[in-house]
């Protein structure tokens, strides 16, 4: 720690932690939570749904492997700035074109260094991700009474429709496939069965998948009505992940996807799209304490017993006490038992609380990319 911090961390409740500042420079009020995950900084900086968060990274070595525009889940960082253990060092990395500590200056997020994560980890488990201000000034000078009123003053994650602002503006195709060595990303090519995306703040790698299992896939923004989805012809949807609170983007998400319910078509979600699945069924989703963040989260098959490893990021869960009639249980947490996948009993419908995409993470869960392609086809598309 250098005599006089640079960047300063205020806690709602008052507590203060003081490290060394990097990247941009100036104050972000956001909520606070951590990620476990040892790899794939990047990607989870750009993961959309980090709208409205800072992260506290658990892994101490963060900006190893610098960054690369092929690692990118959307444009620029979404995450408003990240807490690490060292100070980010020179890149390491035959892909990296870049160092963290520019990318974070360039793209205005603040980065803070030389903080004791672990009781950093501890205040978030024991209080519930808090609502934080984090100031960066290279001169040290920090108001904290104002970086503490600032913390109060965030709203917080509930009731809050974040998607609305990460969506895409117009509808796009999607051709490009998963990043696969020596070719690195490739294009699916020729006819396939049509898959509109509506997007609520998608990460890139669930749109690659989807192509690399063979879809002809169509983003359409997170305001798009079941009309408009019907009218493209799709032979499945997909609802994708995305940040905020799912009962506030459901007032506009959750008609569509009732209206889409009618058509009869395979529908598939993911976290975000999961929950908002959840609800248009009938179900309810809370806020949990700290949430699920990292790409370590054991989660139970319950149809086939078997565990997956998976990639997790999210503060809201669907109570499954909630669930109607006709919607089964698929997947839960082995860590608190939370809901992790529902499907509908009678069709392919189905969503997933966790990150089949991976991005960072394990790939254990590709198959459902794979499951939903299948449902398509058994329906007799391209
Ligand atoms: N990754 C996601 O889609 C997150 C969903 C939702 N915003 C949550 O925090 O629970």
């Amino acid at each position: 720690m250098p005599a006089k911090p640079t960047a300063c961390l205020a806690l709602a409740d008052g507590t203060l932690f003081y490290g060394r500042g990097f990247g941009a420079t100036g104050m972000r009020v956001a909520e606070l939570c951590f990620n476990t995950a040892m790899t794939g900084y990047q990607e989870i900086m750009t993961d959309p749904s980090y709208a409205g968060q800072i992260v506290t990274f658990t892994f101490p070595h963060i900006g190893n492997t610098g960054v690369t525009p092929e690692d990118d889940e959307t444009g620029d960082p979404v995450a408003e700035g990240m807490i690490v253990k060292w100070d980010p060092t020179e890149p390491s990395n035959w892909r990296a074109t870049g160092d963290l500590v520019s990318w974070l200056e360039k793209t205005g997020r603040i980065g803070m260094g030389g903080v004791d994560t672990r009781r950093l980890t501890r205040a978030i488990r024991q209080q519930g991700a808090p609502h934080v201000a984090l100031a960066h000034d290279p001169e040290g000078n920090f108001d904290i009474e104002a970086l503490v009123q600032a913390a109060r003053g965030f709203p917080g994650l509930v009731g809050l429709d974040l998607a609305k602002g990460v969506t895409c503006a117009q509808s796009y195709r999607w051709d490009e496939k998963r990043w696969a060595w020596p070719d690195g990303y490739t294009r699916r090519e020729g006819p396939a069965p049509k898959v509109v995306a509506i997007d609520y703040g998608a990460k890139r790698n669930i749109l690659r998948c989807l192509a690399s299992v063979g879809c002809d896939v169509t983003v359409m923004p997170a305001t798009t009505t079941a009309e408009e989805v019907l009218a493209q012809n799709p032979d499945g949807v997909f609802l994708s992940n995305g940040p905020g609170d799912p009962a506030a983007t459901g007032t506009y998400a959750v008609p569509m996807i009732q209206g889409v319910l009618k058509a009869d078509l395979p529908i598939f979600g993911i976290c975000l799209g999961h929950q908002m699945l959840a609800l248009a069924l009938g179900a309810k989703t809370v806020k949990m304490n700290h949430g699920h963040h990292g790409a370590n989260h054991p989660v139970k098959d319950l149809e086939s017993g078997k565990v997956e490893i998976t990639s997790m990021n999210h503060g809201f869960t669907v109570d499954s006490q909630t669930l109607p009639k006709g919607v089964i249980e698929t997947h839960v947490s082995l860590f608190d038992g939370s809901n992790c996948g529902i499907r509908m009993a009678d069709r392919p419908v189905y969503s997933v609380q966790y990150h089949p995409e991976a991005s960072p993470g394990p790939q254990d869960s590709f198959y459902l990319f794979e499951r939903f392609a299948e449902a398509i086809r058994a329906r007799g598309a391209a």
